[in-house]
Order: structure tokens, then sequence, then C-alpha cells
């Protein structure tokens, strides 16, 4: 079994496989997407944003430990917020809107590419299907996104001017939690892969995590 800091190195080196340099995302920040490619990225962006719970929840179920149950409890509550309005997802649909999409149709996801579902939903199935640990590996995505998120806040802003600033909501919310999120998320992992062979796994559940972000991209940028 390699020790914490070896392990974590581990994770870290899976960096450039990150969604950060596709060339959806490059073209995001240069500025060159239409309002139209905008609105397909927000609303398929939507259905990975809505199924997020479910993934979480999938974790929480397979979970025996209270102690993870009760923190990673809070990011179910996050994304759907305490009551109607509030929460992660709520600022998703707003950046949607302020690209100039109806809630409806982001709601009722006609725009939701095949490849996007599939990709989604091999996430949801992966926490369902997977022990806890490696699931909540997966979500260690988290460690690269920080950056990656300040980036594409600051250059939206500047790029596309029309959108008004309610549409950044969510960037802007994101980046208050996501650090201190990232290390948690981290700490559970490191403390609960008690072998070479559980490791590894983790590895590898943060490396199809990358490759399910890439495919989503992929769809996008596809259609665009
Ligand atoms: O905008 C981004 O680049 C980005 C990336 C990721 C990610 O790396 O999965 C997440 C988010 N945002 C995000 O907003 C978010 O709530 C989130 C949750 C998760 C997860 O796997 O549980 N990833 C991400």
């Amino acid at each position: 079994m390699l020790a914490a800091e070896d392990f974590i190195a581990e994770l870290r080196a899976l960096a450039p496989r990150y969604w950060h340099d596709h060339p959806f995302h490059l073209r995001l920040h240069a500025g060159a997407l239409s309002r139209e490619e905008l609105q397909l990225w927000a609303a398929n962006r939507w259905y990975y944003q809505r199924s997020l719970p479910q993934k979480d929840a999938a974790i929480l179920a397979n979970c025996p430990l209270p102690q993870v149950r009760r923190y990673w409890m809070e990011r179910i509550v996050y994304h759907d917020g305490s009551r109607d309005g509030e929460g992660g997802a709520e600022n998703w649909l707003r950046m949607a809107e302020a690209v100039g999409l109806d809630r409806a149709e982001v709601l009722d996801e006609r725009h939701v590419l095949p490849g996007v579902r599939f990709a989604v939903d091999a996430y949801v199935n992966f926490a369902r299907n997977k022990p806890w640990v490696e699931a909540i590996a997966s979500g260690l995505t988290e460690m690269f996104s920080p950056g990656l998120m300040r980036r594409r806040l600051a250059d939206m802003r500047e790029q596309y001017p029309w959108i008004g600033e309610d549409g950044f909501a969510y960037f802007v919310s994101r980046l208050t939690v996501i650090a201190g999120e990232g290390k948690s998320t981290l700490d559970i992992v490191v403390e609960h892969a008690r072998s070479r062979e559980q490791q590894q796994a983790c590895v590898a559940a943060l490396a199809f995590k990358c490759d399910v972000l890439q495919a989503i991209l992929d769809a996008v940028d596809y259609h665009s």
C-alpha cells in the first residue's frame, strides 16, 4: 500500500486528463461561442447538474459510516437547496436563462444530447454500483476545478458581456465552497482506501470521471 503522499500524488497525476483544455472549453474561454452554442452547453450541463444529487444519494445509500454520510449529505442540500428557488441546480437554471433559454426547455431536457445522457448516466450508475470509497474518489475532479472555474468566470464576464450577472451566480457560489470540499473529500479517500488494490481502484475511478467529463464536452462540441 502506498503512503498517503504517494497515493495523493498518483491521484493528482491525472490532472492532464481533466477537461480544462478540451477544445470546447478553449472556445468558450476565448469568446468564440455563439449564443446558440452557449445555450447548447448550458442545457446539456443542466443534465449533469441535475443528476449530481442522485449520484450523491447513491453514495450515501452505499456508505455504512455515519461520519461520512453526515458530511456527504451536505452536497445534496447544496445542489437541491433547502427550499424551492435555492441551491446549485437553481443557480444553473439562472445561467441557462441568462444565455437565452426558457426554463421549461431546460427542464424538459429536449436539448440534451444522447452522448451527454450516456456519460452522465454512467457516472450515476458508477456511484450506484461501485464501493462507496471509489464513488467518492470519482468526485475528486474537484481538486482540479477551482482554477478552471475562476478563469471561466473571468473570461465569460469579459467575452460575453451580454450575459447578465445573475447568470454567474452558480460559479460565484461554487467557488466559495469548492476548495474546502476537495480537501475533505481527499481526506476521506486517503483514510478509507485501505489496501493497494483499493488505492488503485480510486485512481481508476478518478480517471473514469475525467472520461465522463471529456465525453460530455465531446458530444456538445460535435453538435455545435
Ligand atoms: O465547472 C466545472 O468545471 C465543474 C467541474 C466539476 C467536476 O470536476 O466534476 C464539478 C463542478 N463544476 C460543479 O459545479 C459541481 O457541482 C460538481 C460536483 C461534482 C461531483 O463530481 O460531485 N463535480 C462537479
